[in-house]
């Protein structure tokens, strides 16, 4: 049985990453990107990033970040990945990857002319600029960049590059089960749909969440072909 990995973004307060670690989680998100209201400063995330445990991988999120801030998120704690969620190009994210020797996931923000083969072209793109890219984490195009509980159309994910993405956008308790069983992506990423409020993590909306992706990964496959023409 697949084992879909889970990643809970936005996380500031040491109450709910123990909540997501409890739960499961696979990767917990940290968001570097000052005009988010999940900005973790660099003192607030060097006094965080203690009670990372081991096997729990550290997602730095950037947003057009220069080298330096992103140098000084990796000194300050454990971030084993890299999360590029801003304009950057191929070429930066492999420069700064390659500075600070992490692997990186290229966010891609889906529009709603975003076709199949732009997103084949653009992981296959990133494969060849960067031996440190590691994946497309898939997330619904806004003009604040990210983190605002909106889905994009999962039909568009081509079958053949499902299980190398993360999924994202607008995920929840209520539609985890089906976005699982009908993508089978590799990862599934979340934010505010296991929020109180923008930042504040609700550990009973983490349990339930994770509990859904593991109902979905226990369910018979029954995910839908996309043979890659224009959605
Ligand atoms: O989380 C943010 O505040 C954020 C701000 C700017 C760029 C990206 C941001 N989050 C990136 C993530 O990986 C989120 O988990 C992803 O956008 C999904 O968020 P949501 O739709 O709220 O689950």
């Amino acid at each position: 049985m697949n084992r879909t990995r889970i990643k809970i973004c936005g996380i500031t307060r040491e109450q709910d990453l123990r909540a997501a670690v409890d739960g499961g989680a696979d990767a917990l998100g940290f968001v570097f990107y000052p005009k988010s209201p999940r900005y973790l400063a660099p003192e607030q995330w060097k006094a965080l990033a203690p009670a990372m445990p081991p096997f729990v991988n550290g997602v730095g999120l950037f947003v057009n970040a220069s080298v330096d801030e992103v140098r000084q998120a990796v000194d300050n704690g454990p971030i084993a990945l890299l999360q590029f969620h801003g304009d950057e190009t191929a070429e930066q994210c492999a420069a700064i990857a390659a500075a600070v020797r992490r692997p990186f996931v290229r966010a891609f923000r889906v529009k709603p002319d975003t076709s199949a083969s732009d997103l084949l072209e653009s992981e296959a793109q990133y494969r060849v600029a960067s031996a440190w890219f590691s994946g497309l984490l898939l997330d619904t195009w806004v003009d604040a960049y990210g983190g605002a509980g909106k889905v994009f159309d999962w039909s568009l994910i081509p079958k053949e590059l499902a299980p190398r993405v993360v999924l994202s956008g607008g995920l929840s308790v209520q539609n985890v089960t089906s976005a699982v069983m009908r993508v089978r992506p590799f990862a599934v990423d979340i934010s505010s749909g296991v929020e109180e409020s923008k930042g504040i993590k609700d550990a009973r909306k983490i349990a339930a969440f994770i509990d859904a992706v593991r109902a979905a990964d226990a369910s018979p496959d029954t995910s839908e072909s996309h043979h890659g023409e224009h959605s």
